[in-house]
């Protein structure tokens, strides 16, 4: 980010750490399909206990890393090491994980129970452990009643739980997600998500969720991995992420805004239909800057005197906040208003409106970046 009002935070596009112990450390991974490298350079640190979610748009490299991290691809380059232990060459039979797929994979001909308890086999799991284990597991994902059936008899949610429950069943040092969620309709996923972080909190266990939905990450995730064709963009918390982008493709890609380009004067910003926009300066006189805003940064008023002011187009509804969009030439924004604040400020289609963007929410970008 070229800097802003916000300048104060913006080397903090990196997270503090949250538990201080490394878990698992990705140094230099590449992965290669043939010609076609999935995966650039990519090195992150998990810290023991953290979840941790990988998002980015389809085809970016999430799963590509997911699944080297596990051993089912493994790196083309690159050290993978997880509670110390070097896994770059291990299969992953070897290695300490547990994983759930977007499809369940479930073994259709076994019961719940059977299912959960498919993990737990030899010296380490007498019978009575592995019947123990097993009835702890579905009693932590609310399944005991349904111990007895068959996957077929059981809705995707459930179906998911007893998935989560077998792969933890072994007691694995981490849990990998990919797109868990993403099969189920939209109350059930809202509910299970929230399922998996409080279990995930009580069990303690360093887990990575695969994701493209930036709405799940942010309400999921400790920290928020964001990748783009095969690179990490930025590791950070929700917040950072979204308050403190670490490039335009992720102020565009996490959350909502709008966009425009500007070009830096003495005196601030001037947009392409010649608005300015106070701020400090930020990039040398006569550069263009990409200006990114959120819709609940965009200042509304009824005065529409002499400095910025834009036609409403559009106006939802949509409970708790209205959402306008708003033109003025070539600008085009996005706004969010309580339903008070329209009645009270006269917001409708048609209506031109007072706007002003408080510099200190302004993310600027080179615009070549
Ligand atoms: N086995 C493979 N052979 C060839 N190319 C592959 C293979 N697996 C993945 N790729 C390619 O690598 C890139 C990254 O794939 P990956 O599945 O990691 O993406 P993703 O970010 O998880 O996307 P999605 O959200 O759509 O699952 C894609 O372009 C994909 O086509």
């Amino acid at each position: 980010m070229v800097g802003s009002g916000a300048t104060a935070t913006l080397a903090a596009g990196q997270a503090p750490p949250i538990t201080g112990t490394p878990y698992l450390v990705v140094e230099h991974v590449a992965k290669r399909f043939g010609s076609f490298a999935a995966l650039r350079d990519v090195s992150l640190t998990v810290e023991a206990g953290e979840f941790v979610c990988f998002l980015g748009p389809s085809g970016c490299g999430k799963t590509t890393l997911l699944r080297a991290i596990a051993g089912l691809d493994p790196a083309s380059e690159g050290r993978i090491t997880q509670g110390g232990r070097d896994i770059t060459g291990l299969p992953p039979s070897a290695r300490d994980f547990g994983i759930v797929f977007q499809s369940y994979a479930l073994f259709p001909n076994l019961s719940v129970t059977d299912n959960v308890g498919y993990g737990l086999r030899g010296a380490l799991w007498p019978k009575a452990r592995r019947r123990d284990r097993v009835a702890e597991l579905l009693s932590l994902v609310g399944l005991t009643d349904h111990a007895r059936k068959y996957p077929s008899q059981l809705s995707g949610g459930q179906q998911q739980r007893v998935a989560l429950a077998r792969a933890l069943a072994p007691e694995p040092g981490l849990l990998l997600l990919d797109e868990p969620l993403s099969a189920l309709d939209a109350q059930v996923r809202h509910h299970l998500r929230g399922e998996i972080r409080a279990l995930q909190r009580r069990l303690g266990v360093t887990t990575i969720m695969v994701t493209h939905d930036q709405e799940e990450a942010m309400a999921i995730a400790d920290r928020i991995v964001v990748m783009n064709n095969g690179l990490i963009e930025q590791v950070g918390t929700p917040e950072a992420v979204y308050r403190r982008p670490a490039s335009a493709f992720v102020a565009g890609f996490v959350g909502r805004s709008s966009q425009f380009d500007a070009v830096m004067e003495e005196r601030g910003l001037r947009t392409a239909d010649g608005h300015l926009l106070p701020t400090p300066i930020l990039a040398p006189v006569g550069t263009t800057l990409r200006v990114f805003v959120r819709p609940e940064d965009v200042r509304l008023s009824a005065a529409t005197g002499t400095g910025l002011s834009a036609q409403v187009t559009a106006l939802e509804y949509l409970g708790p906040v209205c959402r306008l969009a708003l033109e003025d030439g070539r600008l085009r924004l996005e706004a969010e208003a309580s339903p008070d604040e329209i009645r009270d400020i006269g917001a409708q289609p048609m209506v031109r409106l007072g706007v002003s963007l408080p510099p200190s929410r302004l993310l600027l970008f080179s615009s070549d970046a």
